[in-house]
């Protein structure tokens, strides 16, 4: 028998998949690590478990104790779950900005979430600082009661990406990885699968595929902080360099416009069914990205992050595509009447 006794002990182990236009377009192996089949649909469940475990493990978390977190919406959905499963309560501040469908799973998955306008991370009221100002007022008036993942600078999310993640990758492609592509958000994906896969193999080849909007790629190529444009991709991008981000061992960045990586991702969903997210829309251009510069016959692995039904009003909406300069394809129009 092989049964899960909580929902903690079923996050991750996810299926690498092999995607076929992708590898056929570039003459490499294509790989997309199906992250969006975790319990709370998203790879962030595996940084709230890291976190969470992290935590209970130095006693910062205590018995029926106050998750506070700030967040795109993802992480904060594998927290409120975790959390029921092991008896904490959770308060979530995410931006205003983020799609209607991860504040409903927010609320559903019982978490208490407060929305604040989006402002730059300057700004005291950012939604992460609000957030670690709500929880040290917490622990203000109890002691001990509340505890703020700080997502973003606490290490342990690289570390458990280091231990999990990228021992999956290594272990389902048998050592036989060419290049790992992919964005980042807090830069814990990236630099915790980044640098399991040097100290394994020296010559894979790490890239960062980012958003448009996002200053990562500029930081990376030119050493400047600076950002041109925008994405309608939630959860990745920034505009600093996070305690995460700061050991990714990257070789090549790219910033991927929206016009490049939404077609991609209707494509896959119309011709191989697999209905990604925004942010693995940017994955795969870069996956493709880093399979022409390598050349053909490589391994290339990604991560498909989350699905697409998380935001089905921006992603699968042609009024919403066209406004924002994205090509409509003839099914998705067709699909609505058009
Ligand atoms: C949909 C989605 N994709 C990608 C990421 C980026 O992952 P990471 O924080 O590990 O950089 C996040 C959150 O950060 C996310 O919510
Ligand atoms: C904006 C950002 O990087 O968000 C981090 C993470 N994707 C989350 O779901 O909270």
């Amino acid at each position: 028998m092989s049964i899960k006794p909580d929902l903690s002990s079923a996050v991750g182990h996810t299926p690498l998949l092999r995607l076929r236009h992708a590898s056929e377009l570039t003459g490499c192996e294509v790989l997309g690590k199906a992250e969006f089949l975790n319990p709370g649909g998203s790879i962030k469940d595996r940084t709230a478990l890291g976190l969470i475990l992290d935590a209970e493990q130095k006693g910062l978390l205590r018995p029926a104790g106050t998750i506070v977190e700030g967040t795109a919406g993802n992480t904060g959905i594998g927290m409120a779950l975790i959390g029921a499963s092991r008896g904490y309560r959770t308060v979530i501040f995410m931006p205003d900005t983020q799609s209607r469908e991860k504040i409903d799973a927010l609320r559903v998955a019982g978490a208490e979430v407060r929305l604040v306008p989006a402002v730059p991370f300057k700004d005291p009221k950012h939604y992460v600082h609000i957030a670690r100002a709500y929880c040290e007022s917490l622990n203000e008036q109890a002691p001990g009661s509340a505890w703020f993942g700080n997502q973003f600078d606490n290490t342990a999310n690289r570390d458990w990406h280091e231990t999990t993640t990228a021992v999956e990758i290594w272990e389902q492609t048998e050592g036989r990885i060419d290049g790992f592509v992919c964005s980042a958000g807090t830069g814990g994906t990236l630099a915790g699968v980044g640098r399991a896969l040097k100290a394994r193999k020296p010559v894979v080849t790490i890239a960062l595929s980012d958003p448009t909007g996002s200053a990562l790629a500029n930081y990376i190529n030119c050493g400047e902080l600076v950002a041109e444009g925008g994405s309608i991709s939630e959860g990745i991008g920034s505009s600093r360099i996070t305690a995460n981000f700061q050991d990714a061992p990257i070789n090549m960045a790219w910033s991927i416009p929206d016009q490049e990586s939404v077609p991609l991702l209707h494509q896959l969903l119309h011709e191989e069914g697999w209905c990604i997210g925004g942010s693995s829309g940017v994955n795969l251009a870069g996956a493709i990205r880093l399979a022409k510069a390598l050349g053909p016959g490589h391994t290339i692995v990604t991560v498909l992050a989350d699905a697409g039904t998380r935001y089905q009003a921006k992603l699968f909406n042609p009024p919403f595509l066209r406004e924002k300069g994205i090509p409509v394809p003839e099914w998705l129009q067709q699909s609505f009447g058009g």
